[in-house]
């Protein structure tokens, strides 16, 4: 089938991707090889951008003139802006391809890209230009879950639930996965309200677990952070989807049963240290501080210091 959009055409917007400003040489290098001599309609609104790594970014979401193309003219041109960009010594390409053009996802994998990462509507693929093995970053290695010790400390009460969809019914704290832009803290007070209607507050953090091959994590590792909570609310009312009971129970009892996680059963002992000894015994805490240049901030867990060692610049 011929392509709506010509061969040249397609060259020419490409070949004007690999650019990140248009240069003074680009109508007169494209009429050297006898291609379009005007850039063609919807040219202007792609936007190869550099990278400070010497890789170029190309958001096919831009190209309204690619609604027009079909994977075969894609390929080809795909093929030699390719070509164009190793000349030029690009290290990388990053494709983005909005899910409505996933067509061109097969094109570019027969040219070697591989994905990067896929969002609700959209995906991102790589091409290693440079020398040598690949040195682009992967993407997200983890999936992390939170869950909340909600210790009542006036009633020596934990909170704990049964999960319904587990076939081994366990005592465990309530808890779930992160959502994205999401603090620690905040997953554990939100996923212990959805399940078992306590409303609580952060504390601290008490445990950090890392598993890999976790079967829940679709192939990714699993980072499991247990929180302690102060409760503000005793009467519980759970989630019927995801907990089978609900109870406040005895810390006590919790260390001892054999009924719950080997995980579950460690931390109720860590918190019957802190009970005994203090919590600062235990407890991570959290402070915010602000990200160098960005004007954005960040949360810092550690244990709690003298205040003076906050500042120190020496060590003596
Ligand atoms: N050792 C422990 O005490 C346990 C720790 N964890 C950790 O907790 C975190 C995950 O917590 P969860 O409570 O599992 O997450 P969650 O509370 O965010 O979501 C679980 C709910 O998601 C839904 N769901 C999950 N997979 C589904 C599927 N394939 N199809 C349909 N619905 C589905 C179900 O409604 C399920 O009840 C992980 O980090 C995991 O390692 C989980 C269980 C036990
Ligand atoms: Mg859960």
């Amino acid at each position: 089938m011929r392509p709506l959009l010509s061969w040249g055409t397609w060259r020419a917007v490409l070949a004007r991707a690999g650019r990140p400003r248009p240069s003074a040489d680009y109508l007169g290098v494209l009429d050297a090889q006898g291609y379009a001599r005007n850039p063609p309609v919807g040219a202007c609104e792609l936007q190869g951008e550099l990278d400070r790594f010497g890789g170029i970014s190309v958001r096919l979401a831009r190209l309204e003139a690619l609604d027009r193309l079909d994977a075969t003219a894609f390929k080809k041109g795909l093929q030699v802006a390719v070509q164009q960009w190793q000349s030029e010594g690009r290290t990388a390409v990053w494709l983005h391809i909005p899910i409505l053009q996933s067509r061109f996802i097969a094109p570019a994998a027969s040219l070697g890209f591989r994905f990067h990462h896929a969002e609700l509507d959209s995906s991102t693929l790589t091409l290693w230009l440079g020398e040598g093995p690949s040195r682009l970053p992967g993407y997200a290695s983890h999936q992390v879950g939170v869950a909340g010790a909600v210790f009542d400390e006036g009633t020596r009460k934990i909170l704990v639930v049964q999960d319904r969809n587990k076939l081994k019914n366990m005592w465990k704290f309530p808890g779930g996965l992160s959502e994205p832009g999401e603090d620690i803290g905040d997953t554990a007070v939100r996923e212990v309200f959805e399940e078992t209607g306590i409303k609580s507050e952060f504390r601290s953090l008490l445990s950090i677990r890392q598993q890999h091959t976790n079967p829940g994590a679709f192939g990714k590792s699993d980072m499991y952070i247990i929180c302690r909570l102060k409760p503000y609310s005793f009467t519980i009312n759970f989630c019927q989807h995801e907990c089978l009971r609900c109870e406040w129970m005895d810390l006590n009892d919790l260390a001892k049963t054999e009924n719950t996680t080997p995980i579950t059963s460690r931390v109720a002992r860590l918190l019957l240290y802190g009970y005994r000894e203090g919590f600062d015994k235990i407890d991570l805490t959290v402070e915010e501080l602000p990200a160098v240049h960005t004007r954005l901030f960040y949360k810092l867990y550690h244990k709690e210091l003298p205040e003076n060692y906050k500042t120190m610049t020496g060590i003596d």
